[in-house]
Order: structure tokens, then C-alpha cells, then sequence
């Protein structure tokens, strides 16, 4: 859908202008509706607005200063956080009965997450999911499922606008495995280029730019002794861009240094972790560089494309790091 409408607006000129980034949103937020709750758009494109809106919320609450009892009071941010999480869970209980009925039915799709979420918290067994457990995971990967693959695709585009000899690599493969055909999984499999290019865009732009912990118990890390309850946060895009880990040319874009995998490109050392690390490890990884190679194969069989004179360079963290102006490419059909 995205491609085609692209195609019409540039249609019979020669290229066009456009910010990509709203387009690459919907994208990825259509794939995580669709592979994982089996929704339609609408009934998805109503929850990430209530879940854009809590964000907004979120944030504003989180930048500033916190006075013990401040949730319980009735300030209008509050009253509003409330509404919007009511109707999330009101939107979310709604998408869970109406897929109990079509399984009962027999008319639901049986291999997507709801499904397992549902058949869990059906289950007689001790650790099933409660309702309000199913509705925690629907909202986490409603969320977690689709900003942050947006993220990785529109940087990657405004880079391959950057580095067009980079742009052109990828192209020769994609159509060097694919040809004009719809990609399919084993050959995304074989993208080479196309994987040490997502790589690189996300050591120097990850998504998560930094994650968070709680110390649980106190704990001695080097010379420091961490008390339990202490707040960390792990700065991944600054260890991401360390020239002691990654060289003198750690701030350039050179996916070569992914040639030969993650493990080479780090000499084995905990220093690329886009995707988080050790047990709460990102369960959608995976996922995500399929969706996020899937999108850029079909975008390069059918399009080149360059930064316009009207982008601005402006990454900035709102929850994730973003284009803070968007991304306006200038595209050419090819
Ligand atoms: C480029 C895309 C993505 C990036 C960079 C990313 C990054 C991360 C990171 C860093 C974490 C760990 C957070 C922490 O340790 O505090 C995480 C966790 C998680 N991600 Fe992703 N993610 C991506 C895509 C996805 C997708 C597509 C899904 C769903 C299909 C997803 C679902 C989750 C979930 C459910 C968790 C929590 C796992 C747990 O706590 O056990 N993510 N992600």
C-alpha cells in the first residue's frame, strides 16, 4: 500500500518530495496489528493514537518534578492519563472478547499472539495470565512492535540518501537475489549488504537509545558499590559510538565493519546491544529485521532516493530517538 501510494504521488513527474517517516510509521504499525492481534487497521490505528497521546503524557510527567502522592491528585494531565489508559483497556478487552467468539466460531486465525495470550489465560494451570496480564502484553506489543522498527527504517533511508554508493550496493543485491519478484524469506535471508547496513544504522541511531535498570540487591561493579534501589542507565548509544570500542572512525557510517557478523565487529566484547542483552533480551528481534528488510527490499526495487534541501538533521530521544523534523526524501521511481 505504501509503495503504491508513493507511485501515485509521483505518478507522471519525475520525482517527488515527501516526508517518509509518517508513511514508514504506518508500515510498521500495520505489520505488528496484523502478524501479531490479526486486527484491522482501524481498530489498530485507534489504539496508537491513544498510545502516541499517553506517551506525549508520559513524557511530560517523566521531565518533571516528581512530589510523593502527585498521581493521586486531580490535575487535568492526570485526569487525562486516566481517561486515555481507561479507553486502552476498554479498546484492547473489546479485541480480546470479539477474537474469543471468532475462535469459539472456529473462524480465527490460530498461530498469532493474541491466540496464545487468550489460550493462556484459558489455561486451569497456575501460572496463567489473568486478563489484566493479557491486556499489559497487547499494550507492550502494540507499542514495542512498531516505533521502534519505524525508527530503524527511516534512519536507514535518510543514511542510504547520505551514502548513495551505499544505497546503490544494497539495490544490486536485493534485485540480484529477488529480481523484480516480491521478496520471501529464505532470500531475506541471504540479503548480505542489506543486513551489515541495518547494523550500522542501528549502532549509530539505536532505537533504544538508552535502557534502564533497578539494582536489586547491593552490589560491587569495579571500584563502585551499588546500593539496592539505585536507578542505572545503560547510555547505549554512547557505548555504541565509543572510539576505544570502535575505532577512530567510530561516529562514520561504514557497514563494512559488520562483514563478517556481529561477534567480528565487536571482538567478542558486550558493546553493540541495540536489542537490549541477556534475559529480557528483545523477544522481537528477529521480527523486526525481517519486517525491516522486507520493507527496504521492495523500497529499493522501486525507488532511489536522496535527502531534499528541506531536511534537518535532528536526532532526538522521545522514547526513542527519532527525526525530530521528519525525513523528507526526494524519490525517483526507477
Ligand atoms: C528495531 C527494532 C527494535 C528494537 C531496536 C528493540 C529494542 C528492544 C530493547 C532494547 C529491549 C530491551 C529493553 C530493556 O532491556 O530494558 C526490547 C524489549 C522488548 N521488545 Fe523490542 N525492539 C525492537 C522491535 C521489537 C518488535 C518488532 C517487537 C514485537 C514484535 C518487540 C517487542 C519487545 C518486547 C515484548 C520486549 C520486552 C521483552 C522482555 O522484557 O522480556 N520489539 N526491545
Amino acid at each position: 500500500e505504501m509503495i503504491e501510494k508513493w507511485e501515485k504521488l509521483i505518478s507522471s513527474k519525475e520525482s517527488c518530495e515527501l516526508d517518509v517517516w509518517p508513511y514508514l510509521q504506518d508500515l510498521s504499525r500495520d505489520c505488528i496489528s496484523q502478524a501479531a492481534f490479526g486486527s484491522n487497521h482501524e481498530q489498530g490505528h485507534r489504539i496508537f493514537q491513544l498510545l502516541d497521546e499517553l506517551t506525549i503524557l508520559v513524557i511530560q510527567v517523566a521531565q518533571s518534578v516528581i512530589i510523593p502522592g502527585w498521581w493521586f491528585m486531580p490535575t487535568k494531565a492526570n485526569r487525562k492519563t486516566k481517561e486515555i489508559d481507561r479507553e486502552i483497556q476498554a479498546s484492547f478487552k473489546r479485541m480480546i472478547n470479539q477474537r474469543e467468539d471468532a475462535m469459539k466460531a472456529g473462524e480465527a486465525p490460530n498461530d498469532d499472539l493474541l491466540v496464545l495470550l487468550i489460550e493462556s489465560n484459558l489455561k486451569q494451570a497456575k501460572e496463567r495470565l489473568n486478563i489484566q496480564d493479557v491486556i499489559g502484553e497487547c499494550k507492550l506489543f502494540y507499542f514495542a512492535g512498531q516505533e521502534t522498527t519505524s525508527v530503524l527504517l527511516v534512519w536507514t533511508m535518510i543514511l542510504l540518501s547520505k551514502y548513495p554508493h551505499w544505497q546503490a550496493q544494497a539495490r544490486e543485491e536485493v534485485l540480484q537475489v529477488f529480481g523484480g519478484k516480491r521478496p520471501e524469506f529464505d532470500g531475506l535471508n541471504r540479503l548480505k549488504v542489506v543486513t551489515m547496513i541495518l547494523y550500522e544504522v542501528l549502532r549509530l541511531y539505536p532505537p533504544a537509545a538508552i535502557l534502564t535498570r533497578v539494582v536489586c540487591q547491593e552490589i560491587r561493579l569495579g571500584d563502585l558499590i551499588l546500593p539496592a534501589g539505585m536507578e542505572i542507565n545503560l547510555p547505549v548509544f554512547i557505548i555504541h559510538q565509543d572510539p576505544e570500542l570502535w575505532g577512530k572512525d567510530a561516529l562514520e557510517f561504514k557497514p563494512e565493519r559488520f562483514s563478517e557478523g556481529v561477534s567480528k565487529a565487536t571482538k567478542n566484547q558486550v558493546s553493540f546491544f541495540p536489542f537490549g542483552w541477556g534475559p529480557r533480551i528483545c523477544i522481537g528481534q528477529n521480527f523486526s529485521l525481517l519486517e525491516a528488510k522486507m520493507a527496504l527490499a521492495i523500497i529499493l526495487q522501486h525507488f532511489s532516493f536522496q535527502l531534499s534541501p528541506s531536511y534537518s538533521h535532528a536526532p532526538r530521544t522521545f522514547v526513542t530517538l527519532r527525526p525530530e523534523y521528519g525525513a523528507q526524501l526526494i524519490l525517483q521511481k526507477i
